[in-house]
């Protein structure tokens, strides 16, 4: 089967609440406030008509700064979120490590929750029992097989979750960053294993902000900023790309820093005692904080 992932116009518009902001009032206002007031429903995009293709072969890195959406599009990839317009065609099976942590029953036993994950993956009973002791002796867990998961520390439970949901080979892979996946030895067998794995599958995603990962591991780039493709192309010219942005971003920061500065220096001596506007007071002290350091 020839694996592809196609997006066509995706959109993702999710909703969220507010509270209404009580400041300068009593205690007993706020108090009141809280209780009797009606949070207020706003629309999120997160997602913004994204449209790409990815065929065999590619190893795509999503890059952006924080918030630009790599996470949100990875799960729509996953099909944890709908799009609310738009739509994803994939073919080939996919294997997604975002959560490690995702499906588990803290009440069940070792070997429960491995059935319970890897049944949710797609893979059939009668396989699951083949697997359980390769999985166990991978996540060197095999001890401890029959206990309760909610006795596991978190890294042992994220060992058991890297375990599962790398131990078949898929078509399509979705990763999220890089993670510290238990203690030095085991993030260095992990790190051994997932490099298999991306050997081994027909087109790779990873979300990263780690250039050299993305320069080693993937061939191509897809750049979001807030929630739209901003590049999509190789992965040389889509990290030129990302640095421009960074630069952008952080060349309007300073700008406006300095903006606040020039006014605040205009703001009259004589006021009359006036304080200058407390959000210009803010920045400039947060500058100076910068230039001592
Ligand atoms: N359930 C939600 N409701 C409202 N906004 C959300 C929700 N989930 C995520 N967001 C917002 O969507 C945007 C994209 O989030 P996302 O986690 O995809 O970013 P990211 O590119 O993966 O960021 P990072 O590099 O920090 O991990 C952020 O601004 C985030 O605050």
């Amino acid at each position: 089967m020839t694996a592809y992932i196609r997006a066509r116009g995706v959109c993702l518009e999710v909703p969220y609440y507010l509270q209404p902001e009580q400041r300068n009032t009593s205690w007993l206002r706020t108090l009141l406030g809280a209780v009797t007031s009606v949070p207020k429903r706003h629309f999120a995009t997160l997602l913004d008509d994204v449209s790409f293709e990815m065929e065999e072969g590619d190893r795509v890195a999503l890059i952006g700064r924080n918030g630009a959406g790599k996470t949100t599009l990875l799960r729509v990839l996953t099909g944890a979120f709908q799009p609310t317009r738009g739509h994803v065609e994939m073919s080939g099976t996919k294997q997604a490590l975002l959560n490690l942590g995702l499906g588990f029953n803290q009440e069940g036993t070792l070997i429960e929750n491995i059935y319970l994950r890897a049944t949710a993956m797609g893979i059939r009973a009668a396989q699951v029992r083949t697997m359980i002791d390769s999985i166990l002796d991978f996540s060197e867990l095999g001890d401890l097989a029959n206990r309760r998961l909610f006795t596991l520390s978190s890294g042992q439970r994220m060992r058991l979750g890297f375990a599962i949901s790398t131990s078949a080979q898929h078509d399509i892979m979705l990763l999220d960053e890089w993670f510290g996946a238990g203690d030095a030895q085991f993030v260095r067998k992990a790190r051994e294993r997932l490099v298999d794995r991306v050997e081994g599958s027909k087109i790779v995603v990873v979300a990263s902000h780690n250039t050299e990962l993305a320069k080693k591991l993937c061939n191509r780039g897809l750049v979001l900023q807030a929630g739209r493709v901003a590049y999509l192309g190789p992965i040389k010219d889509a990290l030129v790309h990302y640095a421009d942005i960074v630069r952008n971003a952080n060349r309007a920061k300073t700008e406006a820093l300095e903006d606040a500065g020039a006014s605040l220096q205009s703001f009259p001596k004589d006021a009359g005692g006036a304080s200058p506007p407390a959000e210009k007071t803010r920045v400039v002290s947060e500058r100076n904080a910068g230039n001592r350091g």
